[in-house]
């Protein structure tokens, strides 16, 4: 499998362009002018909420569930390549869901950039200790 040494262009660049094609596809929906019969993702737009976050669910599922295919393959590469795919459809379906929130991939890897170097098990420490959970 790829390796971030290896890893010819920048995954941020990546999301974000992905990105900009979701959030384009929505708001050209919105204007009109993007067809759901020719466009998953307006489709999914024309939806709504619920559909858009239906399909997250369904993704994680799929995803968790060629998660084991592979194990129970000792990792083998078929199995690898359908994890691969599903984690991908997941992943499409967030952005999907992040562009009908107003919000950008951007956001997300900016929260993640914000927790790097502090332990989950301190975070969730000190969370108790706030009395925030
Ligand atoms: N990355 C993706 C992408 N990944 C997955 N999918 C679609 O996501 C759908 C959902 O997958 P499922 O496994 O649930 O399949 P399904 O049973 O057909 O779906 P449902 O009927 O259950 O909704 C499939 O139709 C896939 O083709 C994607 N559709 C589009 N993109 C990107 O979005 C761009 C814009 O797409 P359109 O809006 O369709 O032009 C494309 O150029 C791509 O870059």
């Amino acid at each position: 499998m790829t390796s971030s040494a290896n890893k010819p262009s920048s995954l941020d660049s990546a999301f974000a362009h992905l990105a900009d094609v979701v959030d384009q596809r929505r708001d050209a929906f919105k204007a009109g002018q993007a067809d759901p019969k020719t466009s998953y993702t307006a489709l999914l737009f024309s939806k709504g909420d619920d559909a858009i976050l239906k399909k997250i669910g369904e993704e994680a599922t799929e995803a968790v569930m060629a998660a084991k295919d592979a194990r129970s393959s000792n990792l083998a590469a078929e199995q690898q390549k359908l994890l691969v795919a599903e984690m991908a459809d997941l992943w499409f379906h967030c952005l999907i869901a992040l562009s009908q929130f107003n919000l950008r991939p951007e956001d997300v890897i900016a929260e993640l950039d914000r927790r790097l170097g502090t332990s989950g098990i301190e975070e969730k420490a000190a969370r108790k200790a706030s009395g925030q959970e």
